[in-house]
């Protein structure tokens, strides 16, 4: 990774040939067989301040990522790079718990799941006071203080504070896990399907609260998940990923105006269109098939088997990630082929 180029001033985060690869092991004495490429090969950025959504069907390595830059998993490979509230740049790559423990608390992440995310024996005082108990600094005082006062940012009442989680909703629950994440004033929060276990209005509001919270504190997102729709509304840039692999990645607005990768034209052609002008006619692209096994994946390009427009380069031949008018892709054919987007 000695190439790598420095961090840009207005970089929070910088990955770099991110690689995780699961070892597959088999039989009595577990011998590998094979290995899982969750992760291969992805890099990018994320500004400060900015909210970047990373999409892709299920089984992409979406999740992966994010726990490799939070680094509840060690790297296979490469290099993330963060930037700390002094402004100094740490490479958390090859970093042991130790060494990590200072910097955790810069770095934050919300569940999917608000209801078996909280631990239903806790009083909102210790689930959402815990962290600044392990961290030492504050008094039980003051501890109490400090969740009054998170509740009261996430929209809940401060006298909540001796409640157990089941008393509370499924939005609720997750402004709970949210006020938590909030606690040592991170500058990072890694959301992992934030909202999808909600339904649609109680996920907007959730959704308001965390714009709200970005743009009182500064935060940096970034979100991951399936729903297109919601990227579209919250995601300053998407990263669209398949097998493992960044395949699309640039500024919303355009990608979604007119995609450059097969992947990302058939992921934007399901999102649903409640607006009739914005609806082009006709044209929903089903995806042919599963997504690829990360353990077996297909010779050339991983999306060939699917892709509308595959050649015999693309059976044969990986794709490269390529620059095109300010946006990644990686697809043999992205300048010839005219991709359909989700209009104005
Ligand atoms: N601990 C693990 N051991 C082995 N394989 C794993 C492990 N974690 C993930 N994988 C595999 O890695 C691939 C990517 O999984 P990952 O969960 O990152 O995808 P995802 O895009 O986040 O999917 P989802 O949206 O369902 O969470 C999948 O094929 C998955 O089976």
């Amino acid at each position: 990774m000695s190439d790598m180029t420095p961090v840009p001033d207005d970089v929070l985060l910088s990955v770099n040939g991110l690689k995780k690869y699961f070892p597959i092991n088999h039989g009595w004495l577990q011998r590998q067989v094979g290995e899982v490429k969750a992760v291969d090969d992805v890099t990018f950025d994320i500004k400060k301040g900015e909210t970047f959504g990373l999409v892709g069907e299920s089984g992409s390595g979406k999740s992966t990522v994010a726990r490799l830059i939070l680094r509840a998993y060690t790297l296979t490979d490469g290099s993330i790079r963060f930037r700390r509230a002094d402004d100094s740049i740490t490479e958390l790559g090859g970093l042991d718990e130790k060494q990590l423990r200072p910097i955790r608390s810069e770095m934050q992440m919300i569940f999917q799941d608000p209801y078996s995310s909280l631990d239903p024996r806790m009083r909102l005082l210790d689930l959402i006071g815990e962290p600044l108990v392990i961290q030492g600094k504050l008094t039980k005082d003051e501890i109490r203080d400090r969740v009054q006062e998170l509740l009261g940012l996430v929209g809940l009442r401060p006298e909540y504070v001796m409640r157990y989680p089941h008393a509370f909703s499924g939005g609720q629950r997750q402004r709970i896990g949210i006020a938590r994440a909030l606690a040592l004033n991170p500058s990072f929060i890694a959301a992992d399907e934030a909202v999808s276990a909600l339904d649609v209005s109680v996920a907007a509001q959730n959704i308001n609260l965390l714009q709200d919270l970005q743009e009182k504190f500064g935060l940096t997102y970034m979100f991951i998940t399936h729903d297109l729709g919601m990227v579209e509304h919250i995601s300053d840039r998407i990263g669209v990923m398949y097998v493992g692999r960044m395949v699309e990645l640039g500024d919303t607005a355009e990608i979604f105006r007119k995609p450059l990768h097969p992947y990302t034209e058939a992921l934007l052609s399901a999102v649903p269109q409640p607006d009739p002008r914005r609806r082009k006619e006709g044209k929903r692209i089903i995806l042919k098939g599963e997504i690829a096994d990360p353990a077996n994946p297909p010779s050339g390009c991983a999306f060939n088997p699917r892709c509308p427009y595959a050649t015999d380069l693309c059976r044969t031949t990986i794709p490269a990630l390529r620059e095109i008018s300010g946006r990644q892709v990686r697809c043999h054919h992205a300048e010839e082929l005219d991709l359909t987007g989700v209009g104005e």
